[in-house]
């Protein structure tokens, strides 16, 4: 099963896959959090929710909680599963022979990519926000960027860059975390953002300023 963001797509994120029927409600795939799961690749095999899956094992060096040498492979082995639509790997990785690697493997068993790039400190300055987002995009199927938005002008620089790649024709996704940039997961859609994240379980937010996943539902259909 392949995911392609053609349109806007509500991502539940745990680490349990076993909460999949209470995301059902609201979410249209589920965001595996690999790193925060104690035998991710038993738990997939024995997967059988009705929800495909995006499957992220973050490294440690971009805000997750994977060490391991074996990160990669693992994910590049994740992406072999029918239930799994996509694959999140960091720029940074897809920018190493070994990241490409596990993207190529992902696409050849018709899994797509998501190249990612965040920022858990501040906002990159505008042209740098546009020049990752670009980059991402090039690497990826779509090209996510997560900022921290220490002011409402980081969050339209934010919106802005999204605008402008989507009217492009690029496949985008993007957030800015943080309780300022909230509001961004509920507007950036209309700007062509194809990816919102919310936990399934409000008490395991996988980021800053995460609205739980009834509420951003919500927020995106209204708003739309
Ligand atoms: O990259 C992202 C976006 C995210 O960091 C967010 O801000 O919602 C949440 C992560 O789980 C996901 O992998």
């Amino acid at each position: 099963m392949s995911l392609d963001f053609d349109s806007f797509v509500l991502a539940a994120s745990t680490a349990e896959l076993g909460e999949e029927p209470r995301a059902r409600e609201h979410a249209d795939c589920i965001e595996f959090r690999m790193d925060f799961a104690g035998d991710p690749l038993t738990a997939l095999a024995s997967y059988t929710g009705e929800l495909p899956l995006i499957v992220t094992n973050r490294a440690d060096w971009e805000g997750g909680e994977a060490t391991d040498e074996n990160r990669l492979d693992d994910l590049a082995r994740a992406a072999e599963f029918n239930s799994v639509g996509a694959v999140d790997i960091e720029l940074a990785a897809l920018e190493s022979d070994a990241g490409e690697e596990a993207a190529a493997h992902a696409r050849d068993h018709g899994t797509s990519v998501i190249a990612s790039a965040h920022d858990f400190e501040g906002a990159p300055d505008p042209d740098e926000m546009r020049e990752t987002l670009e980059r991402a995009t090039e690497h990826g199927n779509i090209g996510k960027l997560a900022i921290t938005a220490g002011t409402p002008s980081d969050v339209l620089a934010l919106l802005s860059t999204t605008d402008e790649l989507a009217s492009d024709g690029n496949r985008v996704a993007t957030m800015a975390m943080g309780e300022v940039g909230r509001h961004s997961r509920a507007v950036a859609p209309i700007y062509g953002s194809r990816i919102g994240y919310a936990p399934v379980d409000p008490a395991n937010a996988t980021a800053p300023g995460q609205y739980d996943l009834a509420t951003l539902r919500e927020l995106v259909e209204q708003l739309r």
